[in-house]
C-alpha cells in the first residue's frame, strides 16, 4: 500500500490539514493517509495543550467522514519526544511492504536540516512537500541541497488556505467563531470539553 503519513500536534486539526491530505492522495497517488498526533514533538513544546488523548480524539473526529483518513497512535503512545526517523523505522518494521510519505506542509520542509537524522528519514519514506504560505519549492530545493536523498521530495499544489491550529486556539480564546474553519465535531468537542478558552 502507498501510505501517507500526516504527523502533527493537532492541537487542534482543521480543514488545513484535512486538505493537504486529500490533495496529497490525489496528486501523489497515495492509498490512504494516517494521521499521526505526537504525544509530544522534538522541537517545540505544545502550547495550551489538552493532553494527548484530547488531540487524538480530536483527529479521529476530524478524519472520520472520509474512508482514506485514519489515525495512527504510533506517536501518541511514545512517552516524551517522537522523532520521525523512529517513527518510520517502527512502521517500516510493522509493515515491511508498505511504501511511506511523509506530507508536510512547506514551511516544515524548509526545517528539515535541523531535523534528527534528515538523511534517514530520507532513505525511509518520501517527502510530500505541500506549498504553503508562499514558500515556493526552488527555495526549498536551493535550502535543501546537500542532503543525501533529497530527491525523493515530491510537490504537491494545494489551495493557499491561511489556518494554523494557534489562529484556532486564539479564536477560540477570544469568543470568536471557528465553524467551516474546524469539522463541526471537533468544534463540537472543543465547547464541550472547554478547550482552549
Ligand atoms: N493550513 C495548512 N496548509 C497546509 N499544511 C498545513 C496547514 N496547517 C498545518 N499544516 C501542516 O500539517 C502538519 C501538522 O501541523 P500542526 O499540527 O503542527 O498544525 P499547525 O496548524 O501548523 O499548528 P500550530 O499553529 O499549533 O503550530 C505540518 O506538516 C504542517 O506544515
Ligand atoms: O524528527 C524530527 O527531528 C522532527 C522535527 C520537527 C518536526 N518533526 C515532525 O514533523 C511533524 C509536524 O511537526 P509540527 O511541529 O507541525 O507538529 C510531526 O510529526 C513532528 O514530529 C520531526
Amino acid at each position: 500500500m502507498r501510505l501517507g503519513l500526516l504527523g502533527g500536534t493537532f492541537n487542534p486539526p482543521h480543514i488545513g490539514h484535512l486538505v493537504c491530505a486529500a490533495e496529497a492522495i490525489d496528486q501523489l497517488e497515495l492509498d490512504e493517509v494516517a494521521f499521526v498526533p505526537v504525544n509530544q514533538p522534538p522541537h517545540k513544546e505544545i502550547d495550551s495543550d489538552p493532553g494527548v488523548e484530547a488531540r487524538v480524539e480530536l483527529t479521529r473526529r476530524a478524519t472520520a467522514g472520509d474512508s482514506r483518513f485514519w489515525v495512527s497512535r504510533v506517536d501518541a503512545d511514545v512517552a516524551g519526544r517522537s522523532y520521525t526517523v523512529d517513527t518510520l523505522q517502527r512502521l517500516h518494521e510493522s509493515s515491511p511492504a508498505d511504501d511511506l510519505t511523509f506530507i508536510m506542509g512547506g514551511d516544515m520542509a524548509y526545517s528539515l536540516p535541523t531535523w534528527h537524522e534528515p538523511e534517514a528519514v530520507l532513505s525511509l519514506a518520501t517527502l510530500g512537500v505541500a506549498e504553503r504560505s508562499g514558500i515556493r519549492r526552488g527555495d526549498i530545493v536551493e535550502h535543501l541541497a546537500g542532503l543525501a536523498g533529497v530527491d525523493q521530495i515530491r510537490f504537491f499544489d494545494m489551495p493557499r488556505l491561511d489556518i494554523s491550529s494557534s489562529a484556532i486556539r486564539q479564536r477560540v480564546a477570544a469568543g470568536r467563531p471557528i465553524r467551516y474553519l474546524v469539522p463541526d465535531s471537533v468544534a463540537e468537542f472543543i465547547a464541550a470539553e472547554g478547550l482552549y478558552a
